[in-house]
Parts: structure tokens; C-alpha cells; sequence
């Protein structure tokens, strides 16, 4: 007999009525990260709260691990880590995160021994020559041009003066600053090429490591000195993950409710931040007050024409909404999206064209016509951010499948409870 098998994929859930809801949302992964690789150089227990649990952040807490580094995690969420010796041999499993595999091998190049580095299919895809080549150039011996890789480390990196080309990833400038204090030389890092992307990104990693207390010099553009010298321990509370917010206030902006995101920073260095902008941008208005972050809007968007260079992040949760807008938009400046979880730009012309939408890809954007949608698959591409850009037409458009909703795990594992509780509170 002929056995069907269940279709795995997850019902987007879709709703005619306004969404009003307030949504909690889970640390900022960018800030967890860093806090974790700046806490595992410092010169003594580092306390940081509300960290993001989530596949990004684990995996960077176990790599951390092995290399010797103890994290305690306290059950109301608070983690304390406690440096020690870096040591190898250990094996890094960088998953599909690009902090991973671009922060930790300068740190790495600090242990002693052979530190090999691994990660999903999918990430041998995504650009890493220039963080290998650049700390070759900084003194450090490693085998392999891509993952997987071994850093062969000494215990010790030189540093000194290195060129990088950054135009496909701020990662890339980053994960050298973040280590380049306990060089011997400390680290110089001058860009030679078009415009790096997500400069705020860069911004987070300068101001972290001044709250470690590390001297980062930042006045010449695009060149970023950083003096050798120990690192300060950390305590600090980690603000939510404003980019994966975007979705939540993103749901209020189409179904003409208001969604309220509470603990929104006054001051921050996330790019997510833009998203209030965009917002209103596109005909929402938002607020601030103690209880946190309020978007209200009528339902009816307009196109917009964005750069998001600064901002990339956000392009899914933008290109869903432009979707979903009253006309055209034009997103420009992400051209570097090609190397994210997936090609971005390809993903989200084929989704939401698969739907019935009229996308184009440019060189460095999309050109997003807004058509009526029908029901179908939306793919993931194992794209976190792709699965909640489906999640979020789903809401406008029944019928919409997510073939790969536990990709949200990356960075936020309880992505279908907030969304559906979302969902549940405004009924
Ligand atoms: O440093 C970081 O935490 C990040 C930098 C950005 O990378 P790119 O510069 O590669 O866009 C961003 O898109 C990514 O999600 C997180
Ligand atoms: C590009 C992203 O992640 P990563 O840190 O893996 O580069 C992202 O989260 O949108």
C-alpha cells in the first residue's frame, strides 16, 4: 500500500485582523558573541546577562570551551565566564555563523596548539579567505584556504599593519579587532576596496572592547588601531536582538495593528535599530516610552527606495514588506547578501516570484513590484532570516508553507512560540 508521508513544513499562520501584542525578544546574537570572545580574553570572570540561547551562540560557547575557557550558566539566564590557558588540540564547529568562523581564528592563533575549524556544507560557501589571509600576514601559520581549516597556534601572534579588503563583510575587520590586543604589536587594520558593509557592526565590536577597556584608535576612516594590552572583565546586560525583532513590529506595520518590543535601547550600536526608520519610512509611525518600542500603522505601506548597505540584516524583513506594500520599492547596497546564509538576493526574488510576486535581482538589490500572493512553499535556504520573511507574508497571504521554520534556531529558537502567541494575544 502507497504511505504519504506528513509534509514537514510549518503552516504559516495567517490572520485578517490587526496584530496588537507586546513580544519579548532574546538577546542580541552580534552582541552575545562578541561579549563571549571579549570575556575569554580578558584578565579575569566576566558576567553578562540575558545572552542569547540560540544555535549561533552555543556553538560559539562550545568552541570557547574547548579551547579552555569556562562559562557557567546560571539558571535565571546569566552566564559567568571564566578565562584560562587557551589551549589545543580542539576542534571548532563554526555551524553557518559567520561569527564564528571569522572571529575565532585570530583568537585561536592565541592557543596553544592545533585548533581545527569545521562547520556546515552550506558554510564552506561563504566568503573566509580574507580572515585567513589576513592573519597570515599578521604572523600566524594556517593550514587550508576555507573550511575546513587548522590554525596552528603558538600561544603568541605578532600583529602589526594589515590590509583587508571588507566590501564583502564587516566580519573580516572585526574578528581582528577583537583579538588584536593580545597581539604583541597589537593590530592596525586599514580597508583597501569599494565601501565595507555593516559598519555599525564594526561600531559594537570598537565600543565592546572599549568597555574592556582596550585603546581603539577609530579617527582615520576605514583604518582602526587597536594597542596591545590586556582586556578588562565584562559586566553586562545584553539589549534584545533588534534585527530579529524587525519581524514582530514588521507584523504590526502589515496587519495595521501595533506591536510593542519592550527594553528597546536608547542608544545602540545594532543595526536593527534602523528598522523604526524603515518603518516609518514606509508609512508607520512608532513610539518610545518605558514600556519599550511601539509600532502602530494603518495596514497600508508605501514603497521606498533604501540603501541598506549599513543594514543588511534587515533586507529580508524589508523585501517581505515591500511585498506586501500599495507600490514599488528598490532595495540597494546589498550586494554582499550573496555571501550571507544563503544568496539572499537570489532567495528572495525566487520566493516570493513563487508566490506569484514580481522581484528582480539588480547587481546590488532587488526591485520588488507588489502583486497579489497565492498559497505555496516558501523555501529556507537554511536562511533564518528567510524563514521569518515567509513567516511574515504567511500573515497576509494563507496558505504560505515554510519548508524549514527550525532554521530560526540560528539565532532564535523560539521564533513559532512569540509568533504564534503574537498571534494568540490579538485574537
Ligand atoms: O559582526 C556581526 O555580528 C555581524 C555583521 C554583519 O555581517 P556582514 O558584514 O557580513 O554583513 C551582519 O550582517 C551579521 O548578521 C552579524
Ligand atoms: C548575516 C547573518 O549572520 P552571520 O552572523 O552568520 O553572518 C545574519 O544573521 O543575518
Amino acid at each position: 500500500m502507497e504511505q504519504t508521508l506528513p509534509d514537514p513544513s510549518w503552516p504559516a499562520p495567517s490572520t485578517e485582523g490587526p496584530v496588537r501584542a507586546t513580544v519579548s525578544v532574546p538577546g542580541s546574537k552580534s552582541l552575545t558573541n562578541r561579549a563571549l570572545l571579549v570575556a575569554a580574553l580578558a584578565d579575569g570572570p566576566s558576567t553578562v546577562r540575558g545572552p542569547l540561547r540560540s544555535r549561533d551562540s552555543t556553538l560559539m560557547a562550545a568552541a570557547l570551551r574547548s579551547l579552555g575557557i569556562t562559562i557557567d550558566e546560571a539558571p535565571e539566564g546569566t552566564w559567568r565566564i571564566t578565562p584560562g590557558p587557551l589551549r589545543g588540540p580542539a576542534a571548532v564547529d563554526c555551524g553557518l555563523a559567520g561569527t564564528v568562523m571569522r572571529f575565532l581564528p585570530a583568537l585561536a592563533t592565541l592557543a596553544e596548539g592545533p585548533v581545527r575549524f569545521d562547520g556546515d556544507a552550506q558554510a564552506g560557501t561563504r566568503p573566509l579567505a580574507t580572515t585567513l589571509n589576513s592573519l597570515r600576514l599578521l604572523g600566524a601559520r594556517i593550514t587550508g584556504n576555507g573550511l575546513p581549516f587548522q590554525v596552528h597556534g603558538t600561544g603568541r601572534l605578532l600583529g602589526g599593519d594589515v590590509a583587508v579588503d571588507a566590501s564583502k563583510s564587516s566580519q573580516f575587520i572585526s574578528g581582528l579587532l577583537l583579538s588584536g590586543a593580545r597581539f604583541e604589536q597589537g593590530v592596525v587594520v586599514r580597508h583597501l576596496g569599494t565601501a565595507i558593509p555593516s559598519l555599525p557592526h564594526i561600531e559594537m565590536t570598537v565600543d565592546l572592547l572599549r568597555a574592556a577597556g582596550v585603546e581603539v584608535d577609530d579617527a582615520t576612516p576605514e583604518t582602526w588601531r587597536v594597542a596591545p594590552g590586556t582586556l578588562a572583565s565584562l559586566d553586562m546586560d545584553i539589549e534584545p536582538d533588534l534585527s530579529n525583532a524587525a519581524p514582530f513590529l514588521a507584523a504590526a506595520a502589515v496587519t495595521g495593528g501595533s506591536v510593542t518590543v519592550p527594553g528597546w535601547p536608547q542608544r545602540t550600536t545594532q543595526a536593527g535599530d534602523a528598522i523604526r526608520e524603515i518603518l516609518a519610512a514606509m508609512g508607520a509611525t512608532w513610539h518610545r516610552t518605558a514600556d519599550g518600542l511601539t509600532v502602530t500603522s494603518t495596514g497600508h505601506l508605501t514603497g521606498v527606495d533604501l540603501d541598506l548597505h549599513d543594514v543588511g540584516e534587515l533586507t529580508p524583513t524589508v523585501a517581505a514588506l515591500a511585498a506586501l506594500a500599495d507600490g514599488p520599492s528598490t532595495l540597494r547596497g546589498v550586494a554582499h547578501l550573496r555571501g550571507h546564509e544563503t544568496d539572499r538576493l537570489a532567495a528572495l526574488e525566487q520566493e516570493i516570484n513563487g508566490l506569484g510576486g514580481a522581484v528582480t535581482q539588480t547587481e546590488d538589490g532587488l526591485f520588488i513590484t507588489p502583486r497579489a500572493l497565492h498559497p505555496g512553499h516558501w523555501h529556507c535556504y537554511a536562511d533564518h532570516r528567510m524563514a521569518t520573511a515567509g513567516a511574515l507574508i504567511g500573515l497576509r497571504v494563507p496558505g504560505v508553507r515554510v519548508d524549514d521554520i527550525t532554521t530560526t534556531a540560528k539565532t532564535l529558537p523560539a521564533f513559532t512560540q512569540l509568533w504564534t502567541s503574537m498571534l494568540d494575544t490579538s485574537r
